[in-house]
């Protein structure tokens, strides 16, 4: 659905996005985290066709975003500052939207409007930062976009509008396939909400998986021993991190379950735990140094 191919972009000398490709499928959740200056909002406003690439191609639905003004009908964006124009309510705005968006549902905008308790009349530079951020929702939303692109969407909101919102994207995901690119800096946030996730540091995309298959591909392993076996025990295994602490030892290794048990018990261990990891935990093993860094700036 989206796809981004050896894309840069540049502000005078500072090379923002560097050589970067991502993939996001239709009907899919992709969470883009990164620390401050990773560049992840300048990736998306490209992607949304805000700002053009200086090389590369980005595509949604195989047609060129940048170049094809139509696709704004159907990709939209949410900036981490929302705009309106000046001086309207809700209900001027959706008159707007009503005249630019062609799939505009005036029946949806009703509903939600009445089922986040929002003034319709209510001047929206009146409003609370997290009330207008709900409006934004709510005009984004009743748009009916194929695709809907968020950056750091959540902040400011309480945890009941938090939820509330997400719960309104999953059931445009579920109901028309909606095709969702989100920026977030928490990653325990995104670890529930998002089907793949790709972490942006410096200007690259470091690292790009299916949260299934990174759960269940990685595994923290505590075995006690009678007697602790050396080091070639390891070697029968794909490690990321290995620690003995007296007879037990804490292992971070890579592959199938049933494989890693067969492994580990055919050494006849007193103790053994398979544990999964969190979400922060596979990229500070994952990604060495850089995970560290990462963790340090992302994590709330
Ligand atoms: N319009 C601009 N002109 C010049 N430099 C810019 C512009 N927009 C972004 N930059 C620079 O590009 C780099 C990437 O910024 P960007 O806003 O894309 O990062 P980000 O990952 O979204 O950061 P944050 O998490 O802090 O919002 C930063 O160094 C920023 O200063």
């Amino acid at each position: 659905m989206i796809k981004a191919v050896a894309v840069n972009k540049k502000f005078e000398d500072l090379q923002a996005v560097h050589d970067l490709s991502l993939h996001v499928r239709k009907g899919s959740i992709y969470g883009l985290l990164g620390s401050n200056g990773a560049g992840k909002t300048t990736l998306l406003k490209m992607i949304a066709g805000i700002y053009k690439q200086d090389h590369g191609s980005i595509t949604v639905s195989d047609q060129p975003v940048y170049e094809i003004p139509d696709s704004k009908q159907r990709v939209l964006f949410i900036s981490d500052q929302p705009y309106f124009l000046h001086q309207t309510s809700l209900n001027q705005m959706a008159s707007f939207y009503e005249e630019v968006y062609a799939n505009w549902n005036a029946k949806r905008f009703k509903q939600l409007t009445s089922h986040l308790r929002m003034d319709p009349d209510k001047k929206l530079s009146r409003m609370s930062k997290g009330m207008q951020r709900q409006a934004s929702f709510i005009l984004t939303l009743s748009a009916m976009p194929d695709v809907l692109i968020l950056d750091e969407p959540f902040d400011g909101l309480d945890p009941v509008v938090r939820q509330q919102m997400k719960n309104l994207i999953l059931q445009d995901v579920a109901d028309r396939s909606l095709t969702l690119l989100v920026s977030s800096h928490n990653l325990r946030e995104m670890e529930d909400f998002c089907d793949y996730v790709g972490i942006m540091h410096k200007g690259t995309l470091l690292f790009e998986r299916d949260m299934d298959e990174l759960k269940t591909d990685i595994h923290k392993l505590q075995i006690a021993f009678k007697k602790v076996p050396d080091k070639s025990f390891l070697d029968g295994m794909d490690v990321l991190h290995y620690e003995k602490r007296g007879s037990v030892v804490l292992c971070i290794v890579k592959g199938n379950v049933d494989e890693i048990t067969a492994y580990v018990e055919s050494y006849q261990p007193a103790i053994f735990d398979l544990l999964p990891l969190t979400l922060e935990e596979i990229f500070i093993y994952e990604l060495g140094g850089v995970g560290y860094e990462i963790r340090n700036l992302i994590v709330e």
